[in-house]
C-alpha cells in the first residue's frame, strides 16, 4: 500500500515534462529508471518497426535483385480432389474436334476475350493467372467472375511455379497452350524492369520447359508485340524486317522470347507461333492503355498528355480491336501443327511461325482523342509533351499479308466502332453496371 503513495504524487505530475521541479526521492529515481526503460523499449519498436517498413515497402537497391516482381510474393492455394475436378471440368472439350487449351493470363484482357470464344465454341479452357496489381485486381476479378459463368476456371498461380504447371500437365493433357500471361506495358518497364525479366523471359522458360517435358507436348502459341520493330523505320512492319532495335525493355524481352520460341523449337521439336499484336483496345481493356487512362481523365476534367515527335511530328498507332485479335488468335491455334517431340526429344522439325496482327491504318494519337471527345460528348484538356525517352517509338503499321494467307486473318473494325464499343463498356462498368458486370 505504501507503494501507492509516491504514484498518486506522480499522478499530479502534468503532462508536460521538466514544468515540475520533482524531489529527488527514492521512488523518483525507480521510477526514472522505470520509464527510461519504458523509453528505450518503445524506441526500439519504433525503430524496428521502421526498419521492417523500409524493408517491405522500399523497390529493392537494385531492380533485378531479390523478387523481381516485387509482386509475387504471395503464395497461391492450389491442389486437392476437389480444385482436380475444377480443373479437368473446365479443360474438357464439348465438340469432337475439339482441344484443350491453357491460357496462360487468362484474367487479362486478351486472355478473357480468348478463353470465352474458345469455350463457346466448344474448346477446353483452362485459365491461369497471377492477378497481380500491375493495375486494378478488381478488373482482373470481374473478368474471371465473366469467365466463370461461361464455364472457365482459373487457376492462380504464377508462370514461374513449374510444380504447379507440371502438375496442371499431369491433371490434363492439353493439346494447345495460349500463352498470354506477360508483363505488358512500355513505360513501365523504366520503373519495374525485373517483373519484364521475371514474367516474359524467365516466366516464357519455365512454361516451354514443362510443355517440352509434357507427353504429349502441346503446340504454343504467344504474345509477342509489334514494340519489337523497335527503330525499323521501314513501313508498313513485315515480319521480314529487321527487330534487334528494341527501344524499351519491353519490346527486348518480347524480342528474347521469339529467339527462345526459335531455340525450343530447334531443341524440343515444340510447335511455337508468335503472335505480335499491334496496341490492342477494346470492351475489358488494359487501365494502364492510353485510350482507357485517356477516357478516364477527360471525364474527369483533367488534363491529359498527347506526345508529339520532334518538330512537331504525329506519333501514331496501328489500334487493333480485340475481336479481331480474337479471331488472329483462334485461327492460329487451329492451324498449328502438332508439337513433334516427346519426353523432352526431338523427333523431326516443327512448326516456328510469327504473325503481325495489326489493322493496317495507323492513326495519331491526337486522332483518337478526338473521337474520344465526341464519343463522350466532353472536351479534352490537351496537353502537348515532346515524346519521352522512354521506350514509346514514333508510329506502328503492320503489314498483315502473311497473317492474311496464313490464318485468313482479316480485321473489320475501325478506331472509331471499336472506341465506340469501348466507351459503352466503360460506362457502364463504371457507372454503377461494375457490380453487375463483376
Ligand atoms: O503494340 C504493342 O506492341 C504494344 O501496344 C501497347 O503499347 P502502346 O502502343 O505504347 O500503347 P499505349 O501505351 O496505349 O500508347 C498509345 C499511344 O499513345 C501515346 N501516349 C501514351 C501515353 C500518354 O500519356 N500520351 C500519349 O500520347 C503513346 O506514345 C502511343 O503512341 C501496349 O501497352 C503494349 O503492351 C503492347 O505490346
Amino acid at each position: 500500500m505504501s507503494q501507492l503513495k509516491p504514484m498518486s504524487h506522480l499522478d499530479n505530475i502534468p503532462s508536460t515534462p521538466g514544468k515540475f521541479k520533482m524531489d529527488k526521492s527514492p521512488y523518483i529515481h525507480r521510477l526514472r529508471w522505470h520509464s527510461s526503460l519504458a523509453k528505450l523499449t518503445f524506441w526500439s519498436f519504433v525503430f524496428l518497426g521502421l526498419i521492417l517498413l523500409f524493408f517491405f515497402r522500399s523497390p529493392s537497391s537494385s531492380p533485378l535483385s531479390s523478387d523481381p516482381s516485387r509482386r509475387s510474393l504471395r503464395t497461391y492455394n492450389w491442389g486437392g480432389p476437389t480444385w482436380e475436378k475444377r480443373v479437368r471440368s473446365s479443360a474438357r472439350l464439348r465438340s469432337r474436334n475439339g482441344m484443350s487449351v491453357l491460357v496462360t493470363g487468362a484474367a487479362g484482357f486478351v486472355g478473357t476475350h480468348v478463353s470465352t470464344a474458345l469455350k463457346r465454341r466448344g474448346d477446353g479452357v483452362l485459365g491461369l493467372d497471377n492477378f497481380n496489381d500491375y493495375y486494378d485486381p478488381s478488373l482482373k476479378r470481374a473478368r474471371q467472375a465473366l469467365l466463370e459463368r461461361t464455364g472457365v476456371f482459373i487457376v492462380e498461380g504464377d508462370i514461374n511455379d513449374s510444380t504447379l504447371l507440371s502438375k496442371l500437365f499431369e491433371v490434363v493433357a492439353f493439346t494447345h497452350v495460349m500463352h498470354l500471361a506477360a508483363q505488358a506495358g512500355v513505360r513501365y518497364a523504366m520503373e519495374n524492369p525485373g517483373s519484364y525479366v521475371h514474367s516474359n523471359i524467365a516466366g516464357l522458360v519455365s512454361l516451354l520447359e514443362v510443355c517440352k517435358s509434357a507427353n504429349p507436348q502441346p503446340a504454343i502459341v504467344w504474345a509477342s508485340s509489334s514494340s519489337v520493330y523497335g527503330l525499323n523505320s521501314k513501313v508498313p512492319f513485315s515480319e521480314r524486317d529487321r527487330t534487334d532495335q528494341p527501344a524499351s525493355l519491353y519490346a527486348a524481352t518480347k524480342k528474347a522470347g521469339e529467339e527462345i520460341a526459335h531455340t525450343y523449337n530447334h531443341i524440343y521439336g515444340l510447335s511455337l507461333t508468335g503472335l505480335r499484336f499491334f496496341t490492342v483496345y477494346g470492351p475489358w481493356g488494359r487501365p494502364d492503355m492510353a485510350y482507357f487512362f485517356f477516357t478516364k481523365d477527360i471525364l474527369k476534367g483533367k488534363s491529359i498528355s498527347i506526345f508529339e515527335a520532334a518538330n512537331h511530328g504525329t506519333v501514331a498507332r496501328d489500334f487493333t480491336y480485340i475481336d479481331d485479335i480474337v479471331k488472329g488468335c483462334l485461327a492460329a491455334l487451329d492451324t498449328s501443327e502438332k508439337s513433334t517431340g516427346s519426353g523432352g526429344k526431338k523427333r523431326g522439325p516443327a512448326q516456328l511461325r510469327v504473325f503481325n496482327l495489326g489493322n493496317t491504318s495507323p492513326v495519331p494519337v491526337s486522332d483518337l482523342v478526338s473521337i474520344l471527345e465526341r464519343l463522350l460528348k466532353v472536351k479534352a484538356k490537351r496537353r502537348i509533351m515532346k515524346l519521352p525517352r522512354n521506350g514509346d517509338v514514333q508510329f506502328t503499321h503492320a503489314n498483315i499479308s502473311l497473317a492474311e494467307r496464313e490464318l485468313g486473318y482479316k480485321p473489320s473494325t475501325d478506331l472509331q466502332t471499336g472506341l465506340k464499343k469501348f466507351v459503352r463498356w466503360y460506362l457502364n462498368y463504371y457507372s454503377g453496371g461494375k457490380k453487375a458486370a463483376g
